[in-house]
């Protein structure tokens, strides 16, 4: 039997608008304490000193260049104060929650590197050196979240979603699919979906195209930008697009020949890059030969996608390595189901080796149609409160992320699949109490 605190909330426990105020009061600068005031000494401000000596970096470089062979890739190369960056970002996170939780979201001994340690600090360097600045977050939910709910959700709440998602800061919502409503009925409307949004501003709303015939209905509706979607699977190719991997690249280079010719930018989704429900394991040349052939087209991005939420960080590096060695990491996107909980340390292992963009999808919502037993993706509120911990920057408002994820959590009658966002509604509820 599970404790009161295992159990999972129920929908009426959902976090409700004043909840969510309440976390926005918390997170406003306003309330911010003074850094001596958080509990966590001073070690932070001399981290910062610290960080910016030169021998720092260059025993990371060594590091990295002797037992990371995509170095080179990664974008972060010289973070000299990245110690700093992290740190106020920390300390923004550890404001937004008070003081009453600090021992259960940073204990001791991950984040208090002493000046005077260099061992510590070295190892905090050697651990976050690879890690982006920035994450770009790709927004799925509206499209991969919603194709496979089992009810019809309607287009105005599609649209709601996609508004508050947008709202969030997040700047790029995959808004819907153009594909054939028989194969996914539960995108049928994306033509009412997309004019409601098209003039949506502060985000790219990006829909699925599987050939000519969507991509010229997608723009017809207003889209700006489209994505092709490819397997490195051949019978999960042709169990979701009905083709051969050579077909579908055949018809996504006409897509992308019509997309140049109306300068409109398109994204390349390789899907089962670790493995498929009916072949098992996929191999990486694989994954980076269809990743290859997408780039060549013209996509300006090609995300990777652990379809069945298969891949554990053991599966992701070897993976990544052979994509990375053809396609450049700046143009790499990762994409992860979590049907086996793997997606937080795929992500991080990603980050590690120099990928700044992920995909996500809000509560968690998610799962492949043609992908039996497949589950959500992860959580964008997992990830932005990860990055948020990481000190990475994402542009995007946690709070608000949680009020869209709640909107759809209580349109669609259950908890939300996010663990932070269940977590901080939990949190803020104690505190009120206090
Ligand atoms: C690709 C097709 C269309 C082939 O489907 P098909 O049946 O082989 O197509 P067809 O060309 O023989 O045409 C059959 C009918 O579909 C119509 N049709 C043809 N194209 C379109 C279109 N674009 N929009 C609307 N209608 C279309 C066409 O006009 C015709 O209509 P009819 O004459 O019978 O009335 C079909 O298999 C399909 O729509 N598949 C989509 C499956 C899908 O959306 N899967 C989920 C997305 S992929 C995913 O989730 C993975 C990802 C990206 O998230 C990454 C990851 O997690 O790994």
């Amino acid at each position: 039997t599970m404790s009161s605190l295992e159990k999972p909330l129920s929908f009426d426990k959902l976090p409700s608008m004043s909840t969510i105020d309440r976390i926005q009061r918390f997170s406003s600068s306003a309330c911010r304490p003074r850094v001596d005031d958080m509990g966590m000494g001073n070690c932070w401000i001399e981290g910062r000193d610290c960080s910016t000596s030169n021998s720092y970096d260059e025993d990371c470089d060594d590091y990295m260049s002797e037992s990371s062979p995509w170095k080179r890739h990664t974008r972060d190369k010289s973070q000299g104060d990245t110690l700093s960056r992290r740190t106020l970002s920390l300390g923004r996170n550890h404001v937004m929650f008070g003081n009453a939780c600090e021992k259960w979201y940073f204990p001791d001994h991950q984040y208090k590197p002493k000046c005077d340690d260099k061992e510590k600090r070295d190892m905090t360097n050697k651990c976050l050196k690879g890690i982006p600045k920035f994450v770009k977050i790709v927004e799925v939910g509206p499209r991969d979240g919603l194709q496979n709910e089992k009810n019809v959700v309607p287009t105005s709440i599609k649209v709601e979603l996609i508004r508050r998602l947008v709202a969030s800061g997040l700047a790029v919502v995959e808004a819907t699919s153009f594909v054939s409503p028989k194969w996914v009925p539960q995108l049928a409307d994306a033509k009412d979906v997309m004019s409601a949004v098209r003039n949506l501003e502060g985000a790219r709303l990006p829909v699925l195209t599987p050939n000519l015939k969507g991509f010229e209905a997608a723009i017809a509706a207003g889209a700006k930008e489209v994505a092709v979607f490819a397997s490195a699977s051949e019978s999960f190719s042709k169990s979701n697009i009905n083709c051969s991997i050579e077909e579908s690249l055949a018809r996504y280079r006409a897509v992308a020949v019509a997309a140049k010719e109306l300068s409109v930018p398109v994204r390349g989704y390789v899907s089962c890059v670790v493995g498929c429900p009916t072949e098992g394991v996929i191999p990486p040349s694989k994954v980076a030969y269809v990743a290859k052939e997408l780039y060549d087209m013209g996509c300006f991005e090609i995300s990777l996608g652990d379809t069945i939420g298969v891949a554990t960080p053991g599966t992701v590096v070897p993976m990544l390595e052979a994509v990375m060695a053809v396609v450049p990491s700046e143009k790499l996107a990762v994409h992860f189901h979590d049907t086996y909980g793997q997606s937080l340390p795929n992500i991080l292992i990603s980050l590690q080796m120099g990928i700044s963009t992920v995909d996500s999808s809000i509560a968690g919502l998610g799962g492949c149609p043609y992908a039996k037993g497949a589950s959500g993706n992860v959580a964008t509120e997992d990830v932005v409160y990860m990055l948020n911990g990481l000190g990475v920057k994402t542009n995007v408002d946690l709070s608000k992320l949680m009020s869209a994820g709640d909107f759809i959590s209580k349109h669609l009658g259950r908890p939300s699949g996010s663990k932070t966002a269940i977590a901080l509604s939990r949190v803020t509820a104690d505190a009120s109490k206090i």
